[in-house]
């Protein structure tokens, strides 16, 4: 067979194959094909074998992985990618133990963000998704989501939504968008959410018609969105035809979780303090549980997400950075993999299975991202690591060795020697 890259000499290869999402105790159970090659033709992988097979193929290049580990690149399901400006400001206040939650109360967090989002154009907004965009490549993620949230009016929504789009088209990463502008209410609508909630959702055919996003999301939480509130606006959503979304159960337990398996949706993501009845519902549905561990880190919790309880009762179970300006400033998913094993006590196993194949479900491309298949895209990471366990083991850095995005080398690690 002729291949146009053949990687070779692949110590560990993680094909992700299995028909997901994959749940509870399948989670642990993960495929590895050691001493194995890959061939990519176009954008698809081609070829998979042993190493004492790759007679069989001709290449036009050869990439050698050194006995290191190759996977699927990473799916990443929840990012707030179109932002403007920082709130670096907010870290002494949260020193001094001030709560996210007042932060807001008080007119800062999420709505400094719209503030400066309200205030930036189009094109630098498009200028800091990028950089933001590469920086997720440069750490090995292929795909991933990005929702609005930081507009709450209809021009701003609007606007992130078409940044969003722009830089889809111009980066090679997949994105998939996902509208949040029931992400908090805006002083003018202080005192009539329900009102402000009915603004959004005038945006609906609009997003639609324009194919701008997927998903419709909301913040149930509270001094945002009461379960209520979300229900309501969740079942206009799914009347328009988007599947819908859940930041559920982050900082107070209302019933997020609950809530998001009512309604069918896709994912219900954050769950740090998601209820026994809560775990149970999500057990026996078809919403992925999206774990923010990054969040609750960066929020200085002493509580994380009940990951095991999850996935012992038959969850599928994901994780994400939930890259924000907020409550996780990262794009380093390999960073969250790390918090997830010390934190989450998930295995190396099933975190492999959070970041590639449980992702692409959580953000509907169970069919095309997170797993290397034949015929599928050719989304692959080579790392510097010996093995899968070593990613989560060695933290805060980027393992990084190249990435291959549709089949195209995307980024490689370069040498200062
Ligand atoms: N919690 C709600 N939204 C984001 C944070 C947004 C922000 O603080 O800017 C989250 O998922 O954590
Ligand atoms: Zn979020």
């Amino acid at each position: 067979m002729q291949v146009d890259i053949l990687i070779t000499n692949i110590g560990q290869l993680l094909p992700m194959d299995k028909k997901g999402p994959v749940r509870g105790a399948d989670m642990n159970d993960l495929t590895v094909w050691e001493d194995a090659a890959l061939g990519i033709k176009g954008n698809q992988v081609a070829w998979i074998g042993a190493m004492d097979e790759t007679d069989q193929v001709e290449a036009d290049e050869v990439i050698s992985a050194h006995g290191k580990l190759v996977t699927p690149g990473l799916v990443e399901p929840h990012t707030h990618l179109v932002f403007g400006g920082s709130r670096e400001k907010e870290m002494a206040l949260k020193q001094k133990g001030v709560p996210y939650l007042d932060i807001l109360k008080q007119g800062g967090g999420i709505l400094s963000t719209v503030r400066s989002t309200q205030e930036a154009t189009h094109e630098e907004l498009v200028d800091k998704a990028l950089f933001h965009l590469d920086r997720m490549a440069m750490h090995g993620i292929t795909t991933m989501e990005a929702k609005s949230g930081y507009g709450l009016d209809r021009e701003t929504e609007l606007k992130q939504l078409k940044v969003a789009k722009e830089v889809s088209d111009k980066h090679p990463l997949d994105l998939v968008s996902t509208f949040l502008g029931a992400h908090a209410i805006p002083p003018s609508y202080k005192d009539n959410p329900d009102a402000f909630l009915d603004h959004m959702a005038d945006l609906f055919d609009e997003i639609k018609s324009e194919n701008l996003a997927e998903f419709v999301d909301i913040f149930t939480e509270t001094g945002v969105f009461t379960v209520e509130q979300s229900r309501r606006y969740l079942q206009k959503a799914k009347e328009k035809g988007f599947r819908v979304k859940v930041h559920a159960d982050e900082i107070d337990p209302l019933g997020g979780t609950e809530l998001a398996v009512e309604v069918g949706a896709i994912s219900g993501d954050h769950l740090a303090v998601t209820s026994d009845e809560g775990i149970k519902q999500l057990a026996n549905s078809d919403t992925i549980g999206v774990i923010l561990p990054g969040t609750s880190f960066y929020l200085g919790k002493e509580t994380y997400a009940r990951a095991r309880e999850m996935i012992d009762a038959g969850a599928a179970v994901s994780i994400s950075t939930d890259f924000n300006p907020g409550s996780c400033v990262t794009e380093n998913l390999q960073l969250i993999m790390s918090i997830a094993a010390l934190k989450l006590k998930m295995s190396p196993e099933e975190i492999w299975h959070a970041v590639t194949v449980n992702a692409a479900h959580a953000i509907g491309r169970g069919n095309e991202a997170g797993s290397i298949t034949i015929g599928r895209k050719a989304d692959i990471v080579i790392w510097d690591a010996p093995n899968y366990m070593y990613i989560p083991y060695h933290y805060g850095v980027n393992h990084v060795n190249t990435v291959i995005k549709n089949g195209n080398v995307l980024f490689q690690r370069q040498e200062i020697r």
